[in-house]
């Protein structure tokens, strides 16, 4: 049997019964590292689950499945992900390739970051699409996930944002010398993706759709809300429009993982209320969202 089991969003202790039972009778444990990463190392969950935990990266869970899969029709093998194995990332091609291996599979769920962003005071209901920001290189500006925003921006909807994690990537020089010699992690900071948005705003790049909607996308009067570390003791939320946000440092955001809600065009009075706790500036937020946002039944 493989289990995909969803370990939560802060520590070794967010796992669920169901999913410590399955990694405790499970005769190997894979750890799915390159989507996600709970506020604990794998020495934690090893001493937690009291078992041996094997890595997998992106490398290995796309290329080398079959590994993974080995025995799983007589043995249990676990895969963990961090968060819930369907939140954002879905697995499905692990999950497709033991179907065509005719290898039964569990998924034990749990908490995602795309319902935990719910902490931030926004209605799940009225979310658009979630998109992903990609870091921007000196060659690549990558910016299709704009046009989602603005798509969402038009119906009045909030945009999740998921904020880039590079895990194991090799410079260009070692990568064409065929060298195995990996960059530390980088994890998008809030800063970093609302520098990105607003250099892209600047450019103003042309719509491929001709509603004239760009002005819904203004620095100075479109709101947005950072959450930090949601689901760990150490979360933080912080809220402002987006040029108030650019302004802050890194400090004020603490360490990964980071991602922020654009906020839609339209306020339910809790959202606006609610969200109003976590301002960088309250009297701004108040001139803006009473000022500028909608009203929502
Ligand atoms: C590809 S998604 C993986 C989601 C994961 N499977 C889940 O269900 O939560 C990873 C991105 O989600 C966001 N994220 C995940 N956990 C988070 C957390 N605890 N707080 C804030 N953002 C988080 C970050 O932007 C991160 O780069």
């Amino acid at each position: 049997m493989l289990y995909l089991i969803g370990l939560g969003l802060s520590d070794e202790k967010d796992v669920t019964v169901r999913g410590l039972e399955a990694i405790k009778g499970s005769d190997r444990v894979y750890l799915e590292a390159y989507t996600s990463i709970l506020g604990v190392g794998k020495e934690r969950l090893e001493a937690f689950y009291g078992k041996d935990i094997i890595v997998a990266d992106r490398d290995m869970v796309e290329t080398e499945s079959d590994d993974i899969l080995a025995n799983a029709d007589t043995l249990d093998i676990s895969f963990l992900v961090v968060g819930d194995p369907f939140g954002a990332t879905t697995h499905a091609d692990l999950l497709l390739r033991a179907d065509a291996l005719k290898i039964p599979y569990t998924v034990i769920h749990n908490a995602s970051v795309m319902n935990a962003v719910g902490a931030v005071g926004l209605a799940l209901y009225n979310y658009g699409q979630t998109v992903s920001i990609p870091f921007f290189t000196d060659s690549w500006r990558p910016d299709s996930w704009l046009e989602r925003v603005r798509e969402n921006a038009r119906l009045g909807l909030h945009t999740l944002c998921l904020l880039d994690i590079k895990v194991k990537e090799q410079s260009e020089e070692n990568l064409a010398r065929g060298r195995k010699i990996f960059e530390p992690p980088r994890y998008m900071s809030v800063p970093t993706a609302v520098s990105q948005l607003l250099s892209l705003l600047e450019e103003d790049a042309p719509s491929t759709d001709s509603t004239p909607a760009p002005e819904a996308l203004n620095p100075s009067t479109t709101l947005a809300i950072s959450l930090s570390r949601v689901g760990d003791p150490s979360q933080k939320f912080v809220s402002g429009t987006l040029e108030e946000l650019s302004k802050l440092d890194e400090d004020a955001f603490g360490g990964p993982l980071h991602s922020f809600v654009i906020v839609g065009n339209r306020f339910h009075a809790l959202e606006r209320d609610f969200a109003a706790r976590w301002a960088v500036d309250r009297e701004n937020w108040d001139k803006v969202s009473n000022g500028v946002y909608g009203v929502r039944d």
